[in-house]
This record gives structure tokens, sequence and C-alpha cells, in this order.
């Protein structure tokens, strides 16, 4: 079953790098025009995408690399409980993200929403509110992406239906955006 795993998990990263390296490094280009005119990188995501959230923008604000750059401001929207308990309970789970957006989201952010089906509520009302303030909208999702499609300006749609698969794709997708900024930003 492992190499089973590991051959679906190589064949899938090939060929959704294949189809959207293009893509991948337009994101990685509008991140760097946006932080280096003062906006930040906003990610979220639920369950292991939270996680996933949480490891790009660790990586961002501190190393990705053993080389030392400024750090650079992003922020993941899945880490303080006091914030997500009050929406949840006071408004509703939909709005967890949204909500927290309408606070921080300006035309200078670059918002990245994770949903391996690409239907978590959440995370499409917080793409649509990351739309409406003019931030530059990019999705990582999976099977067919979703409602993630209509709100997006980059919908990175993994090439599978699982979402083990998709989420490992997700990390090669962040860890290469967290790559490509590192390189330009240690100059
Ligand atoms: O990590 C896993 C499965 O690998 C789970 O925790 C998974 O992230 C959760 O079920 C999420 O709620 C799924 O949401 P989504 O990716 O469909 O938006
Ligand atoms: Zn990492």
């Amino acid at each position: 079953m492992i190499s089973e795993n590991l051959k679906e998990h190589i064949q899938v990263i090939e060929q959704t790098i294949s189809k959207y390296e293009d893509d991948i490094n337009f994101i990685a280009s509008k991140c760097i025009k946006r932080l280096e005119a003062g906006g930040k990188i906003i990610i979220f995501g639920n369950g292991g995408s939270a996680a996933d959230a949480q490891h790009m923008a660790a990586e961002l604000v501190g190393s990705f690399s053993d080389k030392k750059r400024p750090a650079l401001a992003a922020i993941a929207l899945t880490t303080d409980t006091s914030t997500l308990t009050s929406i949840s309970n006071d408004y509703s789970y939909d709005e967890v993200f949204s909500r927290q957006l309408e606070a921080f989201a300006s035309e200078k952010d670059v918002v990245i929403g994770i949903s391996t089906s690409g239907k978590s509520k959440n995370v499409i009302n917080a793409l649509q509110l990351g739309k409406e303030r003019k931030s530059f909208v990019v999705g990582l999702s999976g099977n067919d992406g979703g409602q993630m499609n209509a709100v997006c300006d980059k919908n990175i749609i993994v090439c599978s239906n699982h979402t083990s698969r998709i989420q490992e794709t997700h990390i090669f997708i962040e860890h290469s955006i967290c790559d490509i900024l590192d390189k330009h930003f240690l100059k």
C-alpha cells in the first residue's frame, strides 16, 4: 500500500506541476510585489489545511531555509482560539475566516484559501470577501475546485480526488512559493 501511495503521490505532483507551474510562479511574483508594497499574505483552511496555513505563515515570518532574510508579513487565520470561538459562537462557523478578513484584508494583500474539496463554506466566504476587498485571491484546492473557481484570481486544482494526495501536493506548492520568496528576499 505504501508503494502504491508513493506512486500516486509522485504522479499527482508531476501532473499538477506540469499543468500549473506558470500559475504558481505568477502567484509567487504577486506575493513578492504585494509584500514589497507593504501588503501581507493571509492564509486559512480547515483541519490539515489549517496546519498547512500555519506551516506556510511560520516559514515566511520565521525562516524557510537556513539562510537569514527579513521577516515577511504572513498570517494564518487559524491560531487565535478566542477569535475563532467567538466568531463561531456569535455568528457562525461559516464566517470564521471571512469575519477576520473583514478586519484585516485590503487591496495590498494576497489571500490564500486552502480546501481539498473546494466545498468548505468558510473558505469560500472568505475568498469572496478577499475579492470584494480587491486582495489578490488564491485557492489551493482539489477534486473539481468546487465553488472556489468562481471567487479566485488563481485556483490551483490539484489533479486528484484523494484528500491525502491533495494535501501533500498543497505542501509542495506552498514550499515552492516559500522557496521563490526566500531566493528573492535573500538578495
Ligand atoms: O487532514 C485531514 C485529512 O487528511 C482532515 O483534517 C481534513 O483537513 C478535514 O476533514 C477538513 O475539514 C477538510 O476540509 P476541506 O479540505 O474539504 O476544505
Ligand atoms: Zn515546510
